[in-house]
């Protein structure tokens, strides 16, 4: 050990404190420029790494030792505290009228996620526009956050898993699902309210054909879109071409009205974020039918997402609903095998 030099006790016990004194200043300069909140997960897990490089930066610079070019970039870095864009770690996919804003404004309770508010349709029709294009819709995020967009249209562009996997293979992809029968009725409903002449949804969902035997029978048109849509097992199929299962979240729209704060629960875990948003943020509106906030980032009071959610359905025939449900229940049993759950719809 005469390698070592001989540094007396004393000495020893000054550059301690001198560095932990460096450190401490530096962590504590991290959080002067940051105007957001304080955030322990922040400064202590996902900046450590970098913090320790750029103290010994610091401290080498002070020491009067020459930097590498590399290493000059520190100079015009911001602080690392500092927000900025990024492209999204995770997307909500879909699917179309299965509950895709809710799971959204549900997850900006979080003080570690920050979403695009409106859908920015980058994988389907702005693509050509580039990823720096993308990056500059997406909000500004502390080191640690996640950044998030929701476009429902992604889960059935044929190109946007390719797409997708090529912005990064690790996103985690998340696709609210709901019984496809309610959702043809929800998806049909939102199209009637902006043409008050459509015809009626047994109209369009059904075409009249003529039984083997002569008896008058209707059939379930696959091609309307509203009707199309609610077959989920090809797109996933799709998905799972290109991703792991495990990167892909099914979240039960079902349960997002039933029990918010459970499916959130899931939510949660399969993001990696600490559970913040519980039964706490939630209170059942029975004027509206819907879990509704108490209060979130942009509201202090109790609130329910918009008119445009949660719309009373028209009366649908029930023979019709039963023709639907026949129609779906292959597709259904696809859907479960494939997803690996039973999603019990009738
Ligand atoms: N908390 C809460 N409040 C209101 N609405 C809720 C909620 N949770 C789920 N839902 C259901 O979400 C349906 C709309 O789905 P999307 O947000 O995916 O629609 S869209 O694709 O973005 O247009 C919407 O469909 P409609 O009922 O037909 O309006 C709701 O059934």
């Amino acid at each position: 050990m005469k390698w070592i030099p001989a540094f007396s006790k004393r000495t020893m016990f000054i550059y301690f404190i001198l560095l932990c004194l460096l450190y401490l200043l530096y962590a504590l300069n991290t959080c002067l420029v940051d105007e957001r909140k304080f955030n322990i997960k922040h400064i202590f897990l996902k900046q450590h790494i970098s913090t320790y490089k750029n103290t010994a930066i610091r401290l080498a610079t002070l020491l009067g030792f020459s930097v590498s070019s590399e290493v000059n970039k520190y100079r015009r870095l911001r602080p690392s505290g500092a927000p900025r864009r990024r492209l999204p770690d995770a997307l909500i996919i879909g699917v179309k009228k299965c509950g895709t804003r809710a799971l959204l404004e549900f997850l900006r309770l979080h003080p570690d996620v920050r979403a695009a508010g409106s859908e920015v349709h980058f994988f389907d029709k702005f693509y050509h526009k580039g990823f720096e294009w993308y990056r500059q819709r997406m909000p500004a995020t502390l080191e640690g956050q996640l950044t998030m967009e929701k476009t429902p249209s992604y889960w059935v562009t044929r190109s946007a898993p390719r797409r997708v996997h090529a912005m990064n293979p690790a996103v985690r992809l998340l696709a609210v699902v709901r019984d496809p029968v309610t959702r043809a009725v929800s998806d049909y409903t939102q199209s009637a309210s902006k043409r008050p002449s459509l015809p009626r949804f047994e109209q369009l969902a059904l075409v009249n054909s003529t039984h083997n035997w002569g008896v008058p029978w209707s059939i379930v048109d696959a091609t309307w879109g509203p009707v199309r849509l609610g077959v989920y097992a090809r797109p996933l199929r799709r998905w799972l071409r290109r991703f792991p299962r495990r990167r892909l979240l099914l979240v039960s729209g079902e349960r997002l009205v039933a029990d918010p704060a459970a499916e959130m629960a899931r939510v949660q875990e399969f993001l990696g974020l600490k559970k913040v948003i519980t039964e706490k943020h939630f209170y059942f509106n029975s004027t509206k039918g819907f879990p509704c906030l108490l209060k979130s980032e942009t509201s202090p009071t109790p609130h329910c997402l918009g008119k445009t959610k949660g719309r009373s359905h028209p009366h649908i025939d029930p023979s019709a609903i039963e023709r639907l449900r026949e129609f779906y229940r292959p597709y259904n049993e696809r859907f479960y095998e494939l997803s690996g759950i039973n999603f019990g719809w009738p």
